[in-house]
């Protein structure tokens, strides 16, 4: 046997280029492709369930060239192949000779997939004709048991009807393994079968192959409930809307045919079936689906809303935002679906492990079945039985399984909660996070400023300067800009053209107004003006300056080329939410470091009421990412924004959440984790996922490791028998997926919630 097949029964990485398939696709794409477009073809599996599967399609798939990378979504039982073929026939005639029946899906449904119930992987025929295999194969233990000879016609006969019964599939799947080298569960019992048969021992080897038969129904159908228990958490959009007719009239029309800009009504009590922005009525709208918050919203014309959210009070009429494949929900679903597609740390440790345990166990076996016989200190048989049983507990199944059912899981609560996490790793790293980094504006405060102050400086009226400051910020999507606007928008009067505009990103705008040029931004803008003031302008600049930021607020400098104009100040409120979630995870052992571009005094003073005390302000965005980078060289960093300006430091950080990702795109695509609501507090939530996930792994992993142990030492000591050993193998799987499960029950409770609602 070769070295890459000798690996394990299960789903261990066959090498390194197939591994990388479980990344991103845009990492398929640089590979080995020679430049031509990859495509992907989406495949529904009926029939793969278990990591043994996946890894026999790679293994008859990696002979196939044009094919860059496989993604595997066992759960769904979805295989996305990447490609360069013309031709994709190939794909589906070596599945078909791996005995896979595969249905090509069309790209888009990948994530409407998952908010489907399944058809239930274990048919009433499996189930009928395996009980026939349990009746026959213990019928035959029964007669040995009664005196019959293991070896007897009666014994035999019904023996064979087990094996013929519940055995088939098994077989099948060890000679297509034998046929590719590989050693996996399916071999390991043909061959523990087959053995048995050679020593005579019938009735063992029908009771072998059916118990194992059974327990691969069960491991199916644990693994259907996983399945469901999260397409449960996920679905929740209806299939239908009420909409607008050209006529007039309102009919329900199915959702997949409702296009963009459509009016759409929905009563009290029901839940929006697409995004969309409420063009009448008014009613409160529980967001828990999305957000996972759990008071309900009011929403008025002009508000967003999402598919999946609950209309409680009143009826809304809304103009559809997206298609059902765009809605957030849909997006949602997808994320938490590419997301299962990853493979976690742990899962690789297990999976390297797995890729030794297994032969490692099959060598001892062969030693056990030879030595002592040639040694002369046990008989043949005994010893060849030995070996056997060996060969049943070299199956690391419960072990390997039991990750990535756990993984989702967490996932799953996660997203439930309002946390979306791009992959498994992250909701591993999160519980060694050290050290978190906060933005300051639309973090830690709600990043809508209010204009607070405007002062003349020069001959400017305060309406002029208002004009002026709101048709420079037109052109800007910064907070400060939203101040201005809004404050000027409420006099009623126009914006005035601008010519040869520019934004300088943590500095301010500048820009033409009636052939005059215009600076308006912080106090580096203005020095970098370079103007000449005479004293008494600077003493008064300095003096107001000096005042405003004393009052916490953030201070604009207008200018044009030759004079200072005026002083607007704007203010931001803390969010209330920011100073509980400071404390929790001050209290659980996490620096906190504020960066923020804005000036000393007002960063300092909101970090004081949040309770942070270490604080780099005036920071550029390349100083944030600076700084990011010298915290994560030394310690795991997380690095919290609003991911608009922040975005490279979110991306060089171990993990970047965004906030407020339900509001803006940008923040959902670029962060690892998105936190859907704006709402600090999810930050210790998330942490605390992350540590009961960690907890269930390593509770799977600790009992499925003492179970093996214990079975090697009764085994070795001659104290158990195969059917035993197969009993507990199964046992221990379906244990560790219950307690994966258990999971998607866990109350994230914190301090925080109880003492605020
Ligand atoms: N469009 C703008 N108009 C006027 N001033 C601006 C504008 N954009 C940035 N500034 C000034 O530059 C400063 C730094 O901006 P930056 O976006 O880096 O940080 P911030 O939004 O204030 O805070 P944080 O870094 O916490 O998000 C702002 O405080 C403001 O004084
Ligand atoms: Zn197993």
């Amino acid at each position: 046997m070769s070295e890459k097949s000798s690996c394990a029964c299960e789903h261990a990485p066959i090498d390194a280029a197939n591994d990388k398939a479980a990344a991103p696709h845009n990492l398929a794409k640089n590979e080995s492709t020679g430049g031509q477009d990859t495509q992907s073809l989406a495949l529904k599996i009926q029939n793969m369930d278990c990591p043994t599967e996946e890894k026999l399609i790679r293994l008859s798939l990696k002979t196939v060239a044009g094919i860059a990378a496989l993604d595997f979504d066992l759960l769904n039982r979805i295989l996305t192949v990447h490609h360069t073929l013309s031709n994709t026939d190939i794909i589906f005639s070596k599945l078909k000779e791996i005995g896979m029946s595969a249905l090509p899906l069309p790209a888009t449904t990948t994530a409407s997939a998952t908010t489907q119930t399944q058809t239930p992987s274990v048919s009433r025929r499996q189930i009928i004709t395996m009980s026939i295999a349990a009746v026959a194969a213990f019928s035959s233990e029964f007669l040995a048991w009664r005196g019959a000879a293991n070896d007897s016609l009666p014994v035999i006969m019904t023996a064979l009807i087990a094996v013929f019964a519940g055995g088939i599939p098994t077989l099948k799947k060890a000679w297509v393994a034998l046929r590719h080298l590989s050693l996996n569960i399916y071999l390991l019992m043909a061959t523990a079968v087959i053995g048995a048969v050679a020593i005579g021992q019938w009735p063992e080897a029908a009771v072998v192959i059916v118990l194992f038969g059974i327990a691969e129904l069960i491991e199916a159908a644990s693994l259907d409930r996983a399945r469901n228990a999260i397409a449960g958490l996920m679905a929740h959009a209806p299939e239908t809307a009420n909409t607008l007719q050209t006529n007039g009239e309102w009919k329900d029309s199915p959702v997949n045919e409702i296009t963009l800009d459509q009016m759409i009504r929905v009563r009290a009590g029901e839940r929006i079936a697409l995004d969309g922005i409420v063009a009448s009525g008014h009613s409160s709208v529980d967001q828990a689906a999305i957000t996972g918050e759990s008071m309900p919203v009011e929403k008025r014309t002009g508000d967003q809303v999402y598919a999946g959210t609950l209309n409680q009070s009143g009826t809304l009429q809304l103009r559809v935002s997206s298609l059902q494949a765009d809605t957030m929900l849909s997006r949602i679903a997808r994320s938490v679906q590419q997301a299962q597609s990853q493979r976690a740390p742990t899962q690789s440790l297990v999976d390297q492990f797995a890729a030794y345990y297994t032969p490692v166990v099959f060598v001892v076996a062969l030693l056990i079945a030879v030595l002592p016989p040639l040694l002369g200190t046990n008989s043949w048989h005994d010893s060849l039985y030995q070996a056997l049983v060996l060969l049943v507990i070299a199956c690391p199944c419960a072990l390997v399984i039991s990750t990535p059912v756990t993984v989702v899981c967490g996932l799953a609560l996660a997203a439930k909660r309002g946390i979306l996490i791009k992959g498994g790793l992250y909701l591993e790293q999160g519980k060694n996070l050290r050290l978190i980094a906060l933005d300051k504006t639309g973090t830690l405060t709600e990043g809508k400023p209010s204009l607070t102050d405007v002062i003349a400086l020069a001959h400017l009226s305060q309406a002029e300067i208002l004009q002026i400051a709101a048709s420079l910020e037109a052109g800007s999507q910064h907070p400060v800009a939203y101040a201005i606007l809004s404050r000027h928008a409420e006099s009623g009067e126009n914006l005035m053209p601008v010519l040869h505009f520019s934004s300088i990103t943590a500095s301010g705008v500048n820009g033409e107004i009636n052939g005059q040029r215009y600076s308006l931004g912080n106090l580096r803008m203005f020095e970098s003006l370079n103007l000449t003031l005479a004293p008494e302008v600077k003493k008064i600049l300095d003096e107001n300056l000096a005042q405003l930021e004393q009052q916490n607020k953030t201070v604009l400098i207008l200018a044009d080329t030759r004079h200072v104009l005026a002083l607007l100040a704007v203010a931001d409120k803390l969010r209330v939410s920011s100073q509980t979630a400071v404390r929790e995870l001050q209290t659980m052992g996490i620096d906190l470091v504020m960066l923020t571009g804005d000036n000393a005094q007002t960063a300092k003073a909101i970090a004081a009421q949040v309770g942070i005390s270490e604080v780099r302000s005036q920071l550029l965005p390349e100083e944030k990412l600076l700084a990011i980078t010298q915290f994560s060289d030394k310690q795991i960093t997380g690095m919290v924004g609003d991911g608009v300006n922040d975005a490279p430091a979110l991306a060089r950080a171990h993990i970047g959440f965004a906030m407020g990702a339900a509001g803006s795109d940008t923040a959902l695509e670029t962060a690892d984790v998105a936190l859907m609501q704006d709402d600090l507090r999810k930050l210790p939530e998330f942490i605390r996922i992350s540590k009961q996930t960690a907890r269930v792994l390593w509770q799977n992993i600790g009992f499925a490791i003492s179970v093996k142990i214990l079975f090697f030492a009764l085994t070795l000591t001659g104290h158990s028998s195969m059917w035993m050993a197969v009993f507990a193998d199964t046992g221990t799987s379906l244990l560790v997926v219950l307690n994966g499960l258990r999971l998607l029950r866990y109350q994230v409770s914190s301090v925080s919630e109880t003492s605020s609602s």
